[in-house]
């Protein structure tokens, strides 16, 4: 089973606060999208990235990609938009010659540290015939709905809520149609979704969890940053780099 995956990193890093776009922000020395690429080709099942850059800094994110040890074969990179929804569909539309019933990840630049099995265990998940497939955990805190006033309006059951995490998994034609069914929302912030399954319900497909990890966080905080690192420390040890491969000069940007 192959799949073709989208590698979302045209986030600017607002909470991060960083002075590079978080993408090209360095984990334990290595830019997060060059370690989420990464992980998505060490999973041996991804055949094509495109990955989604901050217009501003489009050439760095190559620049990071190709020099990369272990430079991914198959990557391109396009211009994002303003919402991750938009930046998802500006690399759809470079998956135009991609068939239907192609297997299609979507994967955040934000969490560099996915295990390899999630990554199978989604893609496999939908090559078995589910149309959207989502990684998740059980929460661990109690989690209140709350009013605009601050007042609690209700206590959510926890043993039915999941945090969802990245890659998630489609058909590329229950993605495509998804995405083409919010259009609309897809450059207000405010009504832009923040994950790609949550498109597929709005559509009213049918949207499966399989089981996620806790390597898969998402870096959103300088917290994160430090939680990361030290994960990094942990799995790998504190010099040990993503493997090494010749980077060629047409590595990025070719099929
Ligand atoms: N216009 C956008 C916004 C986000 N993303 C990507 O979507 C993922 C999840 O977004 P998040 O972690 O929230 O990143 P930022 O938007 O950069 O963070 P912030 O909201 O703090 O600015 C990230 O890999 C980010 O690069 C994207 O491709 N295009
Ligand atoms: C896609 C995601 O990582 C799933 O948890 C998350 O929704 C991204 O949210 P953000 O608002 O872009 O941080």
């Amino acid at each position: 089973m192959r799949a073709v995956a989208i590698l979302t990193a045209a986030g600017s890093g607002t909470r991060l606060g960083h002075a590079l776009p978080k993408a090209l922000v360095p984990l334990a020395g290595i830019p997060l999208v060059v370690r989420a690429a990464h992980a998505l080709t060490s999973s041996g099942i991804v055949r094509r990235i495109v990955v989604t850059a901050p217009p501003e800094a489009l050439d760095d994110v190559v620049a990071a990609l190709g020099a990369a040890p272990g430079a991914v074969p198959g990557l391109e990179v396009v211009p994002g938009g303003t919402t991750r929804q938009a930046s998802v569909a500006a690399a759809l539309a470079r998956l135009a010659d991609e068939p239907d019933d192609a297997v299609v990840l979507v994967h955040d630049a934000a969490r560099p540290l996915v295990p390899v099995r999630v990554v199978r265990r989604v893609a496999g998940t939908v090559a078995m015939g589910r149309d959207a497939v989502v990684p998740a955990l059980p929460v661990a805190d109690t989690i209140k709905q709350v009013g605009p006033d601050g007042a609690v309006v209700r206590t959510l059951e926890r043993p039915a809520l999941r945090a969802v995490q990245t890659p998630q998994g489609f058909t590329l034609g229950a993605l495509r149609s998804a995405h083409a069914a919010a259009s609309h929302r897809a450059d207000d912030e405010a009504l832009a979704a923040t994950d790609d399954a949550g498109l597929v319900e709005a559509a009213g497909g049918q949207v499966w969890v399989v089981e996620g990890h806790e390597d898969a966080m998402k870096i959103t905080t300088p917290r994160d940053l430090v939680v990361a690192t030290a994960l990094v420390s942990a799995l790998v040890g504190p010099s040990v780099a993503v493997p090494a491969a010749a980077p060629t000069a047409a590595g990025v940007g070719e099929p």
